[in-house]
């Protein structure tokens, strides 16, 4: 499978109300490569359902499922993990999870947060945010130049995120985005129709940047 696609992230607002399921199979099927459980809730029993769900989901579709800040989830269901500064050690994850998980770091905008998360273990970097985000609109931000010289200095997948719609996605991709990270302008549609045509619209955007 190729290395580069829509990766999705869930929101548990824009997905409340029996939209998780339904939403994130249609995101899937428009070709979403990845997939995010970020739930912030803190509701053990509640992550523990809903990631299970996504992971049957997930296999059934050949999607990649990675979860939020969460270690000792991932671990129970044998997926991938993202994990920020302050969210637990990467050399623990990746011994917890082995050799082949997906592990993702946010590296905010900055080189040498990259260097460090692979150093410790990481498998693939996140920057950003790249424009305003309805979702978190208090983070640091990176630019497009920051993206070209990770580009030209690391070989493992690059994950763009923050505020990207299909309005503002193409310079990411020119700079060498391999994944375009998303929340708002995939789930914050008014149907599960509405997401599959985004998702594709995305996985198109794929097909003609590069
Ligand atoms: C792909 C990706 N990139 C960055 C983040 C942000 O992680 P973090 O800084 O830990 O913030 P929260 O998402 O936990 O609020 C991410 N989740 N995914
Ligand atoms: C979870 C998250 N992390 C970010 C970072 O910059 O590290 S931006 C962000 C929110 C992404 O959601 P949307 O696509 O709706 O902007
Ligand atoms: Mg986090």
């Amino acid at each position: 499978m190729s290395q580069r696609g829509l990766y999705a992230i869930t929101d548990s607002t824009l997905l409340a109300d029996g939209k998780l399921l339904p939403y994130v199979e249609a995101a899937i099927s428009g070709g979403a490569r990845w997939l995010q459980y970020r739930d912030k809730s803190g509701d053990a029993v509640k992550r523990l359902e809903e990631a299970g769900q996504l992971a049957a989901l997930c296999r059934k579709h050949g999607c990649e499922l990675i979860i939020n800040d969460d270690l000792a989830l991932a671990a129970e269901l044998g997926v991938g993990l993202h994990l920020g500064q302050e969210d637990g050690s990467l050399r623990e994850a990746r011994q917890q999870l082995g050799p082949d998980a997906l592990i993702g770091a946010t590296c905010h905008a900055s080189l040498q947060l990259a260097e460090q998360a692979l150093e410790d273990g990481a498998g693939h970097i996140a920057f950003g945010r790249f424009f305003t985000s309805q979702t978190k609109p208090g983070g640091p931000s990176a630019d497009v130049p920051l993206l070209r010289a990770a580009r030209a200095r690391f070989s493992v997948p690059i994950v763009a995120i923050g505020g990207i719609t299909l309005d503002n996605a193409a310079p990411l991709l020119d700079a060498g985005a391999d994944y375009l990270a998303v929340i708002n302008g995939l789930f914050g549609e008014k149907s599960a129709e509405d997401v599959r045509h985004r998702a594709l619209a995305f996985s198109q955007f794929f097909t003609c940047h590069g």
